[in-house]
């Protein structure tokens, strides 16, 4: 499914946090929202899942708009990991995935066998399948950020929305979670701080300044030396990664 985002703009306390962002997310591809701090990338992603209603502009998904679908119909389609979860320090793990499940359940209905499998398949996939028992808030911050993945699995949408997804995670796990994104052929929409992440696992980039859509594109013609320069006061250059071969971006302090 494709997501559309149209003009969106988001004022709070009388400045734009957002201003007239629009932007495509075709399917089966990966991209990757970067900007500095508060440029607004949390805040687009929020407007995607129907935390946030922008101020004006709209998001489709598939033509329909967000807001006119019903949270369980949003929820078929749109799944989100994000930083903050309020989650009761009860439940297990595997609890916390099967809520994946529920946008596809009537109320009240009972998990199925079906979705007994469902929640093991996706902590399968990321690697958590020896914590299904356990108690979700005694596990560490990463095994935490792997299970709130396996969540989002879960749910089978079409659409998973990812705000700083390797946080929390070591460097090893950071780049198990990158290709396991990269290989799932969803409409992936990922806000990451690692410009070098950025460049190696997302198809395109949107880069975010003040609010506004300073660029997009393929990665290269985004983070351009100079664009760099201007955004985050650092050099750069995107070169073949001497490992894998990949567009690879390398940075120093300005000189
Ligand atoms: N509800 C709100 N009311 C007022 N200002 C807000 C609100 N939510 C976000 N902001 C402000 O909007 C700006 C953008 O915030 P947002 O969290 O979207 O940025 P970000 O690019 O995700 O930042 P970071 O990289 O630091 O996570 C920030 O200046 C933030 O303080």
């Amino acid at each position: 499914m494709k997501v559309d985002i149209h003009g969106l703009t988001v004022k709070a306390d009388d400045r734009n946090i957002l201003g007239d962002v629009s932007l495509t997310a075709e399917p089966g591809t990966v991209t990757g929202l970067i900007g500095p701090n508060g440029s607004g990338k949390s805040t687009l992603l929020r407007c995607v899942y129907r935390a946030l209603r922008p101020t004006t502009g709209r998001v489709l998904i598939n033509e329909d708009e967000v807001w006119r679908l019903s949270a369980r119909a949003a929820g078929q389609r749109t799944a989100v990991v994000t930083q903050d979860h309020d989650l009761d320090n009860s439940f297990s793990v595997a609890e916390i995935v099967a809520m994946g499940r529920l946008p596809h359940k009537r109320l009240l209905e009972r998990d199925t066998a079906s979705d007994h499998d469902t929640v093991h398949e996706a902590l399968a996939r990321v690697g958590m399948a020896w914590a299904a028992g356990r108690v979700f808030a005694r596990l560490s911050g990463g095994e935490r950020q792997r299970v709130l993945l396996a969540r989002a699995l879960a749910q089978h949408t079409s659409v998973l929305l990812l705000d700083e997804p390797t946080n929390h995670l070591d460097i090893g796990s950071q780049l198990e979670l990158l290709e396991l994104v990269r290989a799932l052929d969803l409409t992936v929409v990922v806000a990451i701080h690692d410009l070098g992440h950025a460049v190696a696992y997302c198809d395109r980039l949107a880069l975010l300044c003040e609010g506004r859509l300073r660029a997009a594109g393929a990665p290269e013609e985004v983070l351009t030396p100079a664009t760099v320069a201007e955004v985050f006061g650092v050099r750069s250059a995107i070169v073949p990664h001497p490992l894998t071969g990949r567009p690879h971006l390398v940075t120093a302090p300005a000189g």
